[in-house]
Order: structure tokens, then sequence, then C-alpha cells
């Protein structure tokens, strides 16, 4: 599905990990809306152009989560740039982006481009720490970032990032409550089919991640579940 609005269920694959063919093969044909390519560290060029080349035997859409300027290549049919709202480093807020702008905005393809608004709310994750992310957040502070991707910043996507942990499904709701046009993706510890729905009545989008290179049958499962 070419259209991010009207995902509801992705897959993100980590470059960094490793998954043998049959598994990728499984992923991709599983009916997902798309499969994000995406992590937080040892994400390199090779290893990303390793993974889409194996990712275009499939006709699934992919998008490139851009974690560090030197693995940006051509050839996805999106690219995702975080921007970390609640990071304490403005290097992850505008910094890099701002490098990024210098080097590619002569041939930045808008059309294809959608700035996600990440909340990180799991102070142990990576991302949490490579970001420096205050995460001490109530519901009113949460759903104020999601206010303000949408209203100030007008950004497609906000990100509620629980990466490795399953979150709370009460304030997942009550941030949708709180946005009208920006999508809200859930990602973080999805790991059955039951989460999976829960999570997908709260949100527009649920990211499921770590569980594909913990247990593919149950990362699978969800799929049919969310979109069944
Ligand atoms: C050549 C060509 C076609 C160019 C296209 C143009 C283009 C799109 C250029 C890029 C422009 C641009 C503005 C880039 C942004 C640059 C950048 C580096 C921004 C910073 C991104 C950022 C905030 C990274 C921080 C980490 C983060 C939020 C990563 C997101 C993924 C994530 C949270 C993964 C979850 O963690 P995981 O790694 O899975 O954790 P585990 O391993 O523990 O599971
Ligand atoms: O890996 P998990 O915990 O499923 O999280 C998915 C995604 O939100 C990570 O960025
Ligand atoms: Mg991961």
């Amino acid at each position: 599905m070419y259209d991010i609005n009207g995902w509801k269920h992705v897959f993100k694959l980590d470059p960094n990990k490793d998954i043998s063919d049959e598994h990728l093969e499984q992923v991709c044909e599983s009916g997902t809306d798309a499969i994000i390519v995406g992590g937080t560290d040892g994400v390199t060029l090779d290893n990303v152009l390793q993974l889409l080349a194996r990712i275009r035997r499939y006709t699934v859409p992919c998008a490139l989560e851009v974690s560090s300027i030197d693995s940006v290549t051509p050839g996805f049919d999106f690219y995702f740039i975080p921007t970390v709202l609640n990071s304490s480093n403005t290097d992850f807020i505008t910094g890099l982006h701002h490098q990024a702008m210098k080097e590619f905005g002569e041939i930045m393809d808008w059309n294809e481009i959608f700035v996600e608004g990440y909340c990180i709310v799991n102070s142990d994750c990576k991302a949490a720490h490579v970001t420096e992310a205050k995460t001490e957040l109530d519901e009113e502070d949460v759903i104020a970032y999601a206010q303000m991707a949408e209203r100030m910043f007008r950004l497609p996507i906000f990100y509620l990032e629980y990466s490795g942990v399953y979150g709370d499904v009460s304030l997942v709701k009550n941030v949708k409550n709180a946005l009208s046009t920006t999508k809200l993706f859930y990602g973080g510890g999805i790991a059955s089919s039951e989460q999976a729905v829960e999570m997908a009545h709260a949100a527009d989008t649920v990211v499921v991640g770590n569980v594909i290179y913990e247990d593919l049958k149950a990362a699978l499962q969800t799929v049919g579940a969310v979109k069944g």
C-alpha cells in the first residue's frame, strides 16, 4: 500500500540484525502494509543496501527510516526522517537534519519524504540513550508533544516509541484522541496477536520490530490479527 495514511500494520527490520532468506520472504509476503528499515545503532550504507536489495525481491512497499546521514541511499519508496521532540540534544531535533539538508537538499523529493515527530517514552531503550530523551513524562506532557507535532509543526506522523516494552494502551488512546490529521504510529514490545490488536485499536499504525527476530511465528500472526 503506497499511501501511508492507510497503513495499519508495518514491520520494522533492523539492518544491523541478521535475518535468513526464508524468514525475510515470510515477512515480506505476510500481507503487512509496509516494511520500515531502521535501527538506532550499527546502521551502515552497506547493511542498508544489502537489506534493501533483498527486500526488493518482493512487492511490499519499503521505507528507510534515516538514523545516520551516511546510510541514506536511493531506491526506497519512502524516506522517514525522525525528529525526537523530547530529546535534550538539539542534534536529534534539528541539528543532523540541518547538516543533511546542506548535503541532500537539492536532490530531495518531498513527495517521498515524511518527517516523524518521535516521543520516546521508554527510558531504557537504545534510542532514548542515544538521543538523551527526557522520558519522565506524564500523559499531559505526551499529549502536548503530539499537539506540537500536529498543530505547530504540521508533521504527518507522531511516533510514540516504547521500543522494547509494551506501552500504556490508555495513554496511546488518549494521544490518538488529541490528534486529527497527524497519524499516530505506535511501536514497542508487541509480541502477540492480542497485543497487536489492542494497540491497533488505539493507534493508526502499529510497528512490529524485535519479535521478528525472537519469535517469527508470533510476529507473522500479528499481521492477520490486525488486518484480517
Ligand atoms: C540519495 C537520496 C535518495 C536521498 C534522499 C534524501 C533524503 C531523505 C535525505 C535525508 C535527509 C535528512 C533530513 C536526514 C536526517 C538526518 C538524521 C541523521 C536525523 C536524525 C535521526 C535521528 C533522530 C536518529 C536517532 C535515533 C532514532 C530516533 C532512530 C529511529 C529508529 C528507532 C527508534 C529504532 C528503535 O531502536 P532499535 O535500534 O530497534 O533498538 P533495539 O536494537 O534495542 O531493538
Ligand atoms: O522492536 P519493538 O519493541 O517491536 O518496537 C518497534 C519499533 O517501535 C522500534 O523502533
Ligand atoms: Mg529493534
